[in-house]
């Protein structure tokens, strides 16, 4: 695996990967886990081969404490990418994707407003600037992203729809423990008391997608999924919602493709889930 550092080498190296065949692209920021690498599986099924980057994005993170705490395990991240099959990783310094008096910015309306654009005000900003420059600078076949990042997909889907990309953007379901809880690079910050609470999370959105399917009034249905949050100890719920599942408009009644998305606080930390409905 080519680990790349120095900006300058990317490009003749991207160009070499892009003339043995197709290319996909997996974004992270690092702390890799098996959601990761479930990326990087699927991209080897669809590209022959595969590049990641890791670049904790400061654009994207409203909350400096949340930059500060984001885990960084880079030694174990680059045996893990080159033992899933990476070919090629890139970890950009700052510098390189902001270069001196940069001042572009890519926004997507609508999808990203409300939810987390509304509890993490500019993070959609960040996440569809950094990732325009990283799909410019790759210029892959493919790219994929988790499923349980649900609205960031769905950002990046509109986004690389109204700039004409050309990139196929694949998401990619959810990696969960055995019990049900979703990997995320947050969950090391959960105490062992936490970590059993936020087990109702994941509960909560399979208990009402069932109801829902089931025919259950859905705003009767959102605030039991609610309070069964609010009794595991979750303070704040950020939003727990039934939801169009590409434009993210709320939805108080079963229609069309539909997702519950929900986003709540356990103890310092803030977790986020998902479920098909
Ligand atoms: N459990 C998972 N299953 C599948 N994909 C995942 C999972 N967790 C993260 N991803 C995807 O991996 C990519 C990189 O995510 P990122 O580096 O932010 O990790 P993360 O675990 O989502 O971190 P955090 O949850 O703390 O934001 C994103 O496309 C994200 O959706
Ligand atoms: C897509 C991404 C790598 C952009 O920084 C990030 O938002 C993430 O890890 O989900
Ligand atoms: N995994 C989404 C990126 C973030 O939480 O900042």
């Amino acid at each position: 695996m080519q680990i790349i550092r120095d900006v300058q080498q990317l490009e003749n190296a991207t160009e070499a990967l892009r003339r043995r065949g197709s290319l996909a692209l997996v974004p992270t920021m690092g702390a890799l886990h098996p959601g990761h690498l479930s990326l990087i599986a699927e991209g080897l099924k669809r590209a022959d081969a595969v590049a990641a980057t890791i670049f904790v994005n400061p654009l994207q993170f409203n909350d400096p404490g949340d930059l500060d705490r984001y885990p960084r395990t880079e030694d174990a991240d680059l045996a893990a990418l080159e033992q899933a099959g990476c070919a090629l990783v890139w970890l950009p310094a700052p510098q390189d994707l902001y270069p001196e008096g940069f001042a572009t910015t890519v926004s997507v309306a609508g999808v990203s407003d409300r939810w987390e654009g509304e509890h993490r005000p500019g993070h959609f900003a960040g996440v569809a600037t950094v990732v325009a420059k990283l799909l410019i600078a790759f210029r892959p076949g493919v790219a994929l992203f988790g499923e349980k990042d649900w609205q960031q997909l769905a950002v990046i889907r509109r986004m690389v729809a109204d700039l004409g990309l050309g990139i196929d953007i694949v998401g990619v379901p959810t990696v969960r423990q055995e019990d049900g809880l979703a990997l995320s690079s947050r969950n090391v910050h959960l105490s062992a008391q936490e970590r059993a609470n936020a087990l109702a999370l994941p509960q909560a959105l399979t208990d009402a997608a069932q109801s829902i399917r089931a025919g259950a009034d859905v705003p009767v249905t959102l605030a039991a999924a609610k309070a069964k949050l609010a009794d595991a100890g979750f303070d704040p719920i950020d939003y727990l919602a039934l939801v169009d599942a590409a434009t993210l408009e709320p939805l108080d009644a079963a229609r069309g493709d539909m997702r519950l998305i929900a986003a709540a606080v356990i103890g310092k930390t803030r977790l986020i889930d998902n479920m098909p409905v």
